[in-house]
């Protein structure tokens, strides 16, 4: 991901990522690294600014386009690592989560999902990633929370696979989990990792229409708008 400043998720680049994933299913790609250009920021989740005062047919696209890039990279035949090097909330930590291995650069960064403490609610499908990652008794206190890991807690909780300690540590042990796969049968490989992915996929598949209405319909309240605003002013200040 290459969008200064903090790789935040807006239309234009949940589209860019959404189309490639795309590409890569066609081209029969043997094995993809998620990686930010940032020095400091893997994705700052999000973009703020596609949930505050929108516009409601963007609203939409937003919401829609983040739930097809989902979908593509959770369900990706290929294999997936995240080298993670830079602070992952929220969204960002979504697309951690959804690759097979993760890899974290520390000691000084921190992963999660911190969607309460922002006044937003994490929906159902970040939270099952978060689930079949660290286990419901984990994921039940980091969401309500809104938990931000440091990448030490992360190891020990079973959110993150290794620590690297710069970005090209963590793109090396990154190549070397995609070397392990690549010696397997690629059918055998995509078959067993989609079943154990269907139901979280399904969940989402089946009630598509039905979060994408919870979403505007949340994002429409004047309470979320004031909290997204003190948010964005917080963050501005800073
Ligand atoms: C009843 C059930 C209903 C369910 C319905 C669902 C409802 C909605 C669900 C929504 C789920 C939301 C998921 C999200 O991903 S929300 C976004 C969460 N992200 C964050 O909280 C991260 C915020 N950012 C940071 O903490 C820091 O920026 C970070 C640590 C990432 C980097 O710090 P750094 O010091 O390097 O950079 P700055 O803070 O100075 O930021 C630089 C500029 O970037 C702007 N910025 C940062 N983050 C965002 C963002 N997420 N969106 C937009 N803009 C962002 C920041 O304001 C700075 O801008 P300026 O340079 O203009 O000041």
């Amino acid at each position: 991901m290459q969008k200064p400043p903090v790789n935040s998720l807006n239309l234009d680049l949940l589209v860019a990522l959404r189309d490639t994933l795309v590409k890569l299913e066609k081209e029969k790609c043997k094995g993809m690294i998620l990686t930010s250009e940032s020095p400091s920021v893997f994705s700052a989740g999000l973009d703020i600014m596609e949930m505050y005062r929108p516009d409601h047919n963007r609203a939409r696209k937003f919401w829609t386009t983040l739930q097809d890039t989902w979908i593509k990279l959770y369900s990706s035949p290929y294999p997936t690592v995240a080298a993670i090097n830079g602070h992952s909330p929220a969204g960002g930590c979504l697309l951690a989560l959804s690759c097979e291995y993760r890899v974290m650069v520390g000691p000084k960064f921190t992963i999660g999902l911190n969607e309460t403490q922002l006044g937003i609610v994490a929906p159902f499908w970040f939270q099952d990633c978060m689930r079949n990652a660290i286990g419901e008794r984990q994921a039940e206190l980091a969401l309500t929370l809104g938990k931000m890991f440091s990448v030490d807690e992360a190891l020990k909780v079973g959110l993150i696979d290794e620590i690297a300690k710069d970005k090209a540590d963590a793109i090396s042990k990154a190549e070397d989990f995609l070397d392990e796969q690549s010696g397997l049968p690629a059918l055998a490989r995509s078959t067993v990792k989609v079943a154990f992915r269907e139901a979280t996929l399904n969940r989402l598949l089946k009630n598509r229409e039905a979060d994408t209405k919870m979403f505007l319909d949340f994002i429409s309240m004047p309470k979320v708008q004031q909290a997204l605003e003190m948010y964005m002013q917080t963050l501005k200040k800073k």
